[in-house]
């Protein structure tokens, strides 16, 4: 499963590799290789065997017992989010990066409710605990996170997990790196800079000048 939805991400042209000008994160982190999820919305094929995987994930890790709602992180999260709660038939709430006036959150939350919080991916996490702070700010138990990526190198999933949420992932770097290996996507280099990347991610970003926690 992890490398089909892998597979879907480099179909739906999200990957992009490079071997010099390092990508810079706004986390500060430096990477040879960047996510762009927002263009899963275009491939309705992709996005929604994705949204199908998804909900059996969270299903069989028991994440979606006694949800009272779904929680998009703007801007590419929201149409996750939204299709998922259709899904489910629950309330969407969706969280904006930074509040407008004092609200960062729009739609109803439900005091004590449980959200599961959707994104299209995580890198650092950092915008996801802004995200946790204001829905548990407003009320919201969050438990739980749904992604279509995780970096899976950058220490998003034990960070997030000292907060008290679980990260649910369909594929990570390793998985994206695989299947583009497998399929002969991307030149040598590319693909050996990536592998140098995963093996040591905090020496390569210190190396290119990005931060290494
Ligand atoms: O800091 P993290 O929690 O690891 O998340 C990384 C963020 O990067 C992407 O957003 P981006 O800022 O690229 O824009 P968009 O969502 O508005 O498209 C993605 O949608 C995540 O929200
Ligand atoms: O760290 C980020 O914000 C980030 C990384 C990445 O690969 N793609 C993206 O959209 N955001």
């Amino acid at each position: 499963m992890r490398r089909q939805a892998a597979g879907w991400l480099l179909d739906a042209g999200c990957v992009d590799a490079r071997t010099t000008d390092p990508f810079r994160l706004p986390s500060g982190w430096t990477t040879p290789v960047y996510m762009d999820g927002s263009r899963l919305i275009s491939f309705p094929t992709i996005r929604r065997e994705l949204m199908k995987q998804g909900l059996q994930r969270l299903l069989d890790a028991g994440a979606l017992q006694g949800l009272s709602g779904v929680a998009g992180g703007e801007s590419s999260g929201i149409a996750f989010a939204a299709w998922l709660a259709e899904k489910m038939d629950l309330p969407l709430q969706y969280v904006r990066k930074r509040a407008v006036g004092v609200r960062q959150i729009e739609g109803v939350v439900e005091q004590g409710g449980k959200v599961l919080l959707v994104d299209d991916m995580v890198s650092a996490g950092q915008y996801k605990l802004s995200f946790i702070d204001a829905l548990r700010a407003e009320g919201a138990r969050v438990e739980d996170l749904f992604v279509v990526f995780d970096y899976g190198c950058l220490g998003a999933a034990p960070v997030l997990q000292q907060h008290g949420v679980r990260v649910h992932a369909l594929c990570d770097w390793r998985d994206v790196l695989e299947q583009a290996r497998a399929r002969g996507q991307f030149s040598d280099a590319a693909l050996q800079t990536w592998e140098e990347f995963l093996q040591a991610p905090a020496e390569w970003s210190i190396a290119h000048g990005g931060v290494g926690q």
